[in-house]
């Protein structure tokens, strides 16, 4: 197959040739003539010289008269050339403190004639928010500073103009998403930089932490890259992160513990109460008292997008200026929600986690969790939106048993069944790949796959990672889309395109209805030009307006780093480690939610217990801070006791005479508790009466006695129901 992946990679073999060799080679001549060493030796013990050029740097190209918090410090340690993690909270500035030290840099190495200007090097921030990146972006290029950002979506001139600025060395910093990591051109690009990666700046970097909230898979490919990259030093920051998450990330880039740079959680002016609900409560009615009692901008974050829409709808019913805001919208509803909140002086968002990110609005006076979070870091990070102005803010947690129902059934879906891991493993290794080669590439629909295997994609990813960097067995290399097609908006821009790759692109679309077909694979194969010349011509012709394209069907291609293993003892033991990987996953989802629980339950400030949880002693703040629940009454939180009740015989029986599979018990036990997966859709029984029938029940007696059953009825499947 062709190795032009187009989806993640598409340009960087472009990059890679434009990057000429002879670059390179000067670089190591001057630096031996010169007998330059271009790693940076940490110099002295006293103040850093660097602190003075830090803050001649934030005063004249940032406009800011003074540091805050610990930036200086991390600043300085930075560009005495040592890595650093910052946890400092939403909106105290950490993004300050990778962009004073890219744009010093170039000012230090003139200053001490280290280097050229033109191998300064570039720093790369590594943020998995694409559209925060380009408004970074555009307020550094504001300030005149050479920024630029490498993702899917930026035009064909953007990306050349940036391939010339990384190629010259005109860049000072460059932004990308983690996924970019996987494509190897890229890769191979950035190595190719002259002066090298100066500083990574791995942004969110609480994903690294398999024992974090929120963690992303390909985020454990950046230490791997951070070394083969040789990056000489790293930035990580966050804005949550406990003492063992901040230990993950400073392991994983070995920073010793005076390079972490933590500071408080604990914010005065906000008010934290909690209040707890049972099942006949009236949320709504209460919520709509608290939000009279306290108006101003207000985010109300709930679990599910139906969750948003509804009490969005109940709000305005009840007289509130209230909208939805969620990642099943659309874009253009979206982005007009949230610019009519960030200039309004009252108006009520309600919305799943996707709304928050990066909101730098001042004065938002009410943040509630209508729902419960998923975890104390989420809560932490959520609440933290409120009262940035300093000013009195409120922030509710409303408890609810019912709410710990939709928790668990996120939990116990994430983790497969062992048939699925069994079923997975064959696939991977299926009889046409065992003849592949270290070094051979190999195509996966990941998104068939986890319909095939019954595996929801964010787990499979983590399986995907877990392969890749634990058991070595292949890399990411990309992904491409197998499908392309386009309705012409300009036909004479299209036919006075006198170019090969245009020639056959229109020779070989076939039109049907709307929209024109073309096969990139077989125009490339039938004419010799390279596809990913198709691909970019394809891409023009969109940013022009010649066409509107459609690119759909991603295949992630992996190459081997080894022969796929056959051997069925080699295979069950990874399926076994895997597993229980998944399983300590498990425990730790459900033990976030007990923790949370117990925060506000307890017997103790809400603040300070807060605290305590990201590792504060506690000694900068009072004993108790007089403005939470508990401060405020010194009346505990208690939540209703609702406990499971027993499985119900009669509704085993039913599950069982309704559904004929017996080869895998935990898919059982989730028709009866309620959740869904791609295996159990295709049984179509929503609506036989079996689906959810025990969602009063414990998920793992549930397992237990599915596995019973099935143990007693010989195992095997008898049947997809
Ligand atoms: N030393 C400073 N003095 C004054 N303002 C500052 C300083 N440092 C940063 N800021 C400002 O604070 C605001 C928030 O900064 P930034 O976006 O870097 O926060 P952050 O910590 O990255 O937040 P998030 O976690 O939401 O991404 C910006 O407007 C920035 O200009």
């Amino acid at each position: 197959m062709s190795s032009d992946y187009d989806l993640a990679s598409e340009d960087e073999a472009d990059l890679i040739a434009a990057t000429t060799p002879s670059v390179d080679k000067k670089r190591k001549l001057d630096d031996i003539e010169t007998g330059n060493d271009l790693t940076v030796k940490k110099v002295n013990t006293g103040p850093s010289p660097s602190i003075p050029l830090a803050n001649r740097v934030l005063r004249e190209r940032f406009g800011l008269p003074s540091f805050r918090l610990k930036q200086e410090a991390a600043i300085a340690r930075i560009l005495d050339g040592e890595s650093a993690t910052v946890v400092f909270p939403t909106g105290a500035g950490k993004s300050i403190c990778y962009q004073v030290p890219a744009v010093a840099f170039r000012i230090q190495d003139q200053e001490t004639g280290s280097r050229a200007p033109e191998f300064s090097g570039v720093t790369l921030v590594i943020s998995p928010l694409i559209a925060l990146m380009k408004d970074q972006v555009d307020a550094l290029l504001k300030r005149k500073i050479n920024a630029a950002v490498l993702n899917s979506s930026v035009s064909r001139d953007h990306y050349l103009a940036t391939q010339e600025d990384l190629r010259l060395g005109r860049l000072d910093m460059l932004y990308c998403a983690p996924e970019r990591l996987n494509s190897e051109g890229f890769i191979a690009s950035l190595k190719a930089i002259p002066g090298g990666i100066r500083l990574l700046a791995v942004d969110e970097a609480h994903c690294i932490s398999e024992w974090g909230h929120s963690f992303r898979p390909d985020y454990l490919k950046i230490a791997r890259f951070a070394q083969e990259a040789k990056v000489e030093r790293v930035v990580c920051l966050t804005a949550t992160a406990t003492p063992k998450v901040a230990q993950d990330i400073c392991k994983a880039f070995n920073i010793p513990s005076e390079g972490l740079f933590t500071t408080t959680v604990y914010r005065p002016n906000l008010r934290l109460l909690a209040q707890t609900s049972t099942t006949h409560t009236d949320d709504v009615g209460r919520l709509a008292s608290f939000l009279t009692k306290h108006p101003g901008p207000t985010i109300i974050y709930v679990t599910i997008q139906k969750g948003a829409e509804m009490l969005a709808g109940e709000l305005v019913a009840r007289g509130f200026q209230a909208r939805p805001y969620h990642a099943g919208m659309n874009t253009d509803v979206r982005t007009k929600t949230q610019d009519n909140f960030l200039a309004s002086g009252k108006m009520i968002v309600v919305a799943t986690i996707a709304f928050g990110m990066g909101i730098d609005k001042p004065n938002i006076r009410n943040v509630v969790h209508f729902d419960i979070p998923s975890s104390i870091e989420s809560y932490s990070q959520q609440i933290g939106r409120a009262g940035r102005d300093g000013l009195p803010s409120t922030c509710l947690f409303n408890l609810s048993t019912k709410d710990f129902y939709l928790r668990n059934i996120f939990t116990y879906g994430d983790r497969p069944s062992d048939r699925s891991l069994r079923l997975l493993f064959k696939d991977i290794c299926s009889p046409e790949r065992q003849n592949l080669k270290a070094g051979d590439i190999f195509e996966v629909s990941l998104y068939h796959q986890s319909r095939d295997v019954d595996i929801g994609p964010t787990t499979l990813g983590i399986l995907y990672a877990h392969l890749e960097l634990h058991y070595k067995l292949f890399r990411s290399a990309g992904a491409l889309y197998t499908d392309y097609k386009y309705k012409p908006q300009n036909s004479r821009l299209i036919s006075s395109d006198e170019s090969p790759s245009a020639r056959a692109i229109v020779r070989a679309s076939v039109t049907k209805g709307k929209w024109t077909q073309v096969s990139l694979d077989d125009v490339a194969t039938s004419t010799g030009i390279a596809r990913m010349d198709l691909v970019r011509k394809m891409d023009e012709w969109n940013e022009r307006g010649a066409i509107e394209l459609e690119k759909r069907g991603v295949l992630n291609t992996y190459r081997l780093e080894k022969p796929l293993p056959s051997d069925q003892e080699e295979i069950d033991i990874m399926i076994k480690e895997l597993d229980a990987g998944m399983a300590e996953k498990e425990r730790q989802d459900l033990e976030r939610t007990t923790a949370l629980i117990d925060l506000v339950t307890d017997k103790k400030c809400f603040s300070r217990s807060l605290a305590e949880y990201f590792g504060e002693s506690g000694v900068d703040m009072p004993n108790e801070c007089g403005h939470c629940t508990w401060c405020e009454t010194h009346e505990q939180v208690v939540l209703p006791d609702e406990p499971p009740q027993p499985p119900d015989p009669e509704k085993i029986k039913r599950i069982l005479s309704v559904v004929k599979v017996r080869d895998d018990p935990r898919l059982l036990a989730k028709i009866a508790f309620g959740i869904k997966s791609p295996r159990i859709g295709a049984m179509k029984i929503y609506n036989t009466g079996v689906f959810e029938s025990m969602n009063v029940c414990d998920f793992m007696e549930l397992v237990r006695i599915f596995t019973e059953e099935c143990a007693r009825e010989g195992g095997g499947s008898h049947g997809d129901g």
